[in-house]
C-alpha cells in the first residue's frame, strides 16, 4: 500500500480564532490519483485547500506532504516542493500577455530561459487555442480562457501535485470538458496527484478514482469512486 502524497489529518481551521469551519478533517490524497472533495455549499471544500496551501492556520491537527508537517512551509516554498495550488477565482495580471503569464509561472527555473521555453510550449500543446492568443492581453480574453492562462502559468512549475478548487466554474460546456480531460490526463499520463474540489458533482465523479464527502466541516464518508455511482443514494442528488 502507498503512502499518501497530502494528507490532513485531524485538521481544525477557521477563519476566526476559535470558530473552526473544518473540524477534525481527515483527507489523504493518494499518489497519481484524483482525489475530490464533494459537499453542499458553504460545508468548508474550499477551506481545507486554501489550509492545505498555508493561507489559513490550523487551529488542531497537521498537514503532511510525502509524510512530512508542512505547516511551516509558506506557500511559495511549497511550489519548490512541488504542490501547487489552483484557487477559484482566476489570479492571472490581467495587463500582461498571455505568453508573459506563462513565463512568470517558470520562476522556479531560475532563470533557465531554454527550459521556461519548453514548458510554454508544453502548454500550447495542452491548449492550442493558447498558442492562438498568446500575444494578447489576458485581460482581453474570456473568462474560460483567463482560466486556461491560470492552469497553463501554475503547470509551469511541474507541480507533482495540484490542488484545484472548481476548475469549470464559469466555464462553457467545451472548455469544461477540456479542462477535466486534462485533469484526467495529468493523473493518467503524467501521475500527478490531485485534490480536486468541484460543484460539478458528476463531472467530478466522473473522473475521481477517491471521494469525500464533507458535511458541516466533518468528514461524512467516503470510500472508491465507484461506491458513488448511485448518487441518489450517496448523496443528496436527485
Ligand atoms: N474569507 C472568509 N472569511 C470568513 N469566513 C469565510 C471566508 N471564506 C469562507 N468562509 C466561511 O467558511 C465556510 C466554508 O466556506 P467554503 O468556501 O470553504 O465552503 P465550500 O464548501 O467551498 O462552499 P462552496 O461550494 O459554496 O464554494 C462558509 O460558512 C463561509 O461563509
Amino acid at each position: 500500500m502507498s503512502e499518501p502524497v497530502l494528507e490532513m489529518r485531524n485538521l481544525s481551521v477557521g477563519y476566526y480564532r476559535d470558530l473552526n469551519i473544518l473540524q477534525a478533517l481527515d483527507i489523504k490524497a493518494m499518489p497519481g490519483q484524483i482525489t475530490t472533495i464533494l459537499g453542499a455549499n458553504g460545508v468548508g471544500k474550499s477551506t481545507a485547500l486554501k489550509a492545505a496551501f498555508g493561507f489559513l492556520a490550523p487551529n488542531a491537527g497537521d498537514i503532511l506532504l510525502h509524510g512530512e508537517s508542512i505547516l511551516d512551509i509558506p506557500p511559495h516554498e511549497k511550489i519548490l516542493k512541488g504542490l501547487a495550488y489552483i484557487p477559484q477565482n482566476p489570479g492571472v495580471f490581467k495587463d500582461m500577455t498571455v505568453e508573459e503569464n506563462l513565463q512568470l509561472g517558470g520562476w522556479t527555473f531560475r532563470g533557465d530561459r531554454r527550459r521556461v521555453r519548453e514548458k510554454v510550449e508544453a502548454n500550447y500543446e495542452r491548449f492550442p487555442a493558447l498558442r492562438d492568443k498568446r500575444r494578447q492581453i489576458t485581460g482581453e480574453l474570456s473568462g474560460g480562457q483567463q482560466r486556461m492562462v491560470e492552469i497553463g502559468r501554475t503547470l509551469m512549475s511541474e507541480p507533482k501535485m495540484l490542488l484545484v478548487d472548481e476548475p469549470t466554474a464559469g466555464l462553457s460546456k467545451m472548455l469544461a470538458a477540456e479542462v477535466y480531460a486534462m485533469l484526467t490526463d495529468l493523473a493518467r499520463r503524467d501521475r500527478l496527484t490531485i485534490l480536486l474540489v468541484d460543484q460539478e458533482i458528476r463531472q467530478a465523479l466522473k473522473i475521481a478514482d477517491y471521494v469525500y464527502v464533507l458535511e458541516l466541516g466533518r468528514n461524512k464518508f467516503e470510500g472508491p469512486v465507484d461506491e458513488f455511482r448511485d448518487l441518489e443514494k450517496a448523496f443528496w442528488v436527485t
